[in-house]
């Protein structure tokens, strides 16, 4: 099931929304709108879904309508038509009750300007939303305090929101938001009032966050770089409507419009292409059981003059390359006795492209992508330096020859 879905969902500012409204399902813009009764669509029609654990990314200039949007999905702003379901239940026609009850399980809000509390401190910012419903001190301090940990801050439980740089401010933001422990974190531009430095630390943070805590993430931001850096899928909007859904990689090899085009002109592919990207599956490697000759025949068959190693688990075990493997088997060794384990690089999976062609030069192997142990894929080295992976219109199946 989907974790949010968003359908048809319009705001529209004014004394008398349900005429605007007929005048926008008739076709006329925000701007003919505005003119002809004073009134100001905020939102226009956006629909779409997110799977839970997912980061939806919503992007768009100042204006365009993120922030409304964002504040419909937990109905701080009532919407003017439209519905939003979370878990199979429609908010939009909740009662008050039930809506505060929603809100308090399920979503956690971190603020643009944090929305600390200046004369408590950071235990008791943390642990305020938990006082508020009554939870005990002890219980409530003992939640908080392993938050703090999580989002790196202990060691500054008693200090106060003034003591803290802004980086650190906005843990405490989203570690405020999390103590309910909400499957749903809605972010509205969390990280927009920090120097470039802290901000790029707090997306690595939340990054590394999320790969813990796997929460269902709707993140708002005016930046285009950001989007494309935290977002498993982004939403582009444009004067209140959502213009385009994509990946990083849909939407900067297919924009829909030239909107989206101009906004994506400049982008530094190499910053946003993952491992995830250009890694091939692991199908063509080699088995610990296999003997040498299996292997030998193995790479033959492939091209390829090296083969990863991987069991049946998928575990990762390492890489044999043609040449030792020939050697041993005439010196009747096993494949145990040829197996490079150390100096093969290892990268997770959202390795930036950029950090791979670092790591290609450092190395003569090809490239392993390994999680928990598990093999997840492989990358050419060849591929990556000669700079086939940046190249536009070339197939994945093509570039990769691992
Ligand atoms: N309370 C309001 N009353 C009237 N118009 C509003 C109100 N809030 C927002 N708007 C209008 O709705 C549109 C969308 O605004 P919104 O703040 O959602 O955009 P945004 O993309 O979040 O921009 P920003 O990044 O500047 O906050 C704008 O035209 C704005 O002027």
């Amino acid at each position: 099931m989907e974790k949010i879905e968003i359908k048809n969902l319009t705001k529209i500012f004014g004394a008398q929304p349900k005429q605007a409204l007929t005048l926008l399902n008739n076709g006329d813009s925000k701007d003919e709108i505005l003119e002809k009764t004073g009134m100001t669509v905020g939102v226009n029609k956006a629909s779409f879904t997110v799977k839970s654990g997912e980061v939806f990314v919503i992007m768009g200039l100042s204006g365009s309508g993120k922030s409304t949007l964002i504040r419909l999905v937990n109905r701080l702003i009532e919407p003017t038509s439209g519905e939003v379901i979370i878990d199979g239940e429609n908010l939009t026609s909740m009662d008050e009750k039930s809506l505060i009850e929603t809100r308090r399980k399920k979503l956690g809000m971190v603020f643009q300007n944090f929305g600390l509390l200046p004369h408590r401190s950071v235990l008791s910012n943390v642990a305020y939303g938990l006082e508020i419903q009554n939870v005990d001190k002890s219980d409530r301090e003992a939640r908080a305090l392993k938050i703090i940990e999580d989002v790196g801050l202990k060691g500054y439980e008693n200090s106060y929101p003034s003591e803290l740089s802004g980086g650190m401010q906005q843990r405490v933001g989203i570690a405020r938001a999390l103590t309910n422990d909400p499957d749903i974190l809605l972010m509205d531009e969390a990280f927009s009032a920090l120097d470039p430095i802290i901000r790029k630390e707090m997306q690595d943070e939340l990054m590394h966050l999320q790969s813990k805590l796997g929460k269902t993430i709707l993140f708002i931001t005016h930046d285009l770089d950001e989007a494309l850096k935290l977002g498993d899928r982004i939403a582009i909007m444009k004067e209140g409507e959502i213009v385009q859904i994509g990946t990083s990689e849909e939407i900067l090899e297919n924009p829909a419009d030239e909107y989206v085009s101009k906004f994506v002109q400049d982008v530094d592919r190499s910053k946003v292409l993952k491992a995830s990207h250009i890694m091939e599956s692991p199908q063509k490697v080699a088995n610990p059981n296999d003997s040498l000759q299996t292997v030998v025949r193995k790479m033959k068959e492939l091209g390829r003059s090296s083969i990863f190693v991987m069991d049946d688990e998928q575990n990762y075990k390492g890489l044999v390359t043609i040449d030792d493997a020939v050697k041993a088997s005439q010196e009747d060794l096993s494949l145990k006795n040829v197996i490079i384990e150390d100096s093969v690089r290892k990268v997770p999976l959202n390795t930036a492209l950029s950090e791979l062609i670092d790591v290609a030069v450092e190395t003569k192997y090809p490239i392993a992508v390994v999680e928990d142990g598990k093999l997840l894929g492989t990358i050419s080295r060849t591929a990556i330096l000669s700079g086939l992976v940046l190249g536009k219109e070339k197939n994945k199946d093509e570039v990769i020859v691992t």
